[in-house]
């Protein structure tokens, strides 16, 4: 996927921008057809350090600009986003929350979306503030609420749809992924914490 993305990217047909703009656009045309009745109301968007969370503030715009009330919460510093993220973060106009500052709280709003981490998670999750922020959406998918992973979730490994060793991980009700599903989404821990899985394009 990532080659894949790369390619199309190094030959000029799309920048990494206009992936992540589809790719959240994406997702909210995506949760409105699982849920048509979550027109709007507050959402929570949990966005971590690479172009996953970059995702989380494509859709955070785009929910402040459809009436949605929006707390973003980070997981790294803003300058150490790569760029196409960074780009979006500084297009965010509304508060954000730093996670490993702000203790998480229950969640009682409408909508839970975990960009957290995708195709780029690399180790488990040991963070304890990502974990209790992660543990939050998972109690709230536990309890029906609207939950979505971006791409994956987070703590789940692409490649064998298993828990990576040790790591916090969260189910989502929905999960979205781009151009094509991951070995992933369908092994081993896929299924469960995937919950129901939508595959957008987004011109790859
Ligand atoms: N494939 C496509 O067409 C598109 C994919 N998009 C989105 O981009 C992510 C992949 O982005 P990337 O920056 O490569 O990876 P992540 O965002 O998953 O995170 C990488 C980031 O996190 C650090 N890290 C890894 N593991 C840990 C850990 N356990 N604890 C703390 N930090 C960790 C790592 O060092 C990096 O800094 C993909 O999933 C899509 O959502 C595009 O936006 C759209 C097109
Ligand atoms: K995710």
């Amino acid at each position: 996927m990532r080659a894949v993305e790369m390619a199309a990217i190094d030959s000029g047909t799309v920048t990494g921008l206009a992936l992540m703009e589809r790719a959240g656009a994406g997702v909210v045309a995506s949760f409105h057809t699982n849920w048509p009745a979550l027109r709007s109301g507050s959402a929570r968007i949990l966005c971590g350090p690479g172009n996953n969370g970059g995702d989380g503030f494509v859709i955070a715009r785009l929910l402040h600009a459809n009436g949605w009330q929006v707390q973003v919460v980070t997981f790294g510093h803003p300058d150490q986003l790569p760029q196409d993220a960074r780009h979006n973060f500084n297009r965010l106009a509304m508060p954000v929350a730093d996670g490993a500052t702000t203790p998480p709280t229950q969640f009682d709003g409408d909508l839970s979306v975990d960009a957290m981490f995708g195709t780029g998670l690399t180790r488990p999750i040991s963070d304890p503030a990502m974990a209790s922020w992660l543990h939050c959406h998972d109690r709230f998918c536990a309890a029906g609420g609207a939950a979505i992973a971006v791409d994956i979730p987070s703590g789940l490994d692409a490649d064998s749809g298993r828990v990576l060793q040790g790591s916090a991980c969260a189910r989502s009700g929905l999960t979205v992924t781009f151009h094509r599903a991951k070995p992933g989404h369908y092994l081993a821990d896929g299924p469960e914490f995937c919950g129901t899985l939508h595959i957008v394009g987004i011109g790859l």
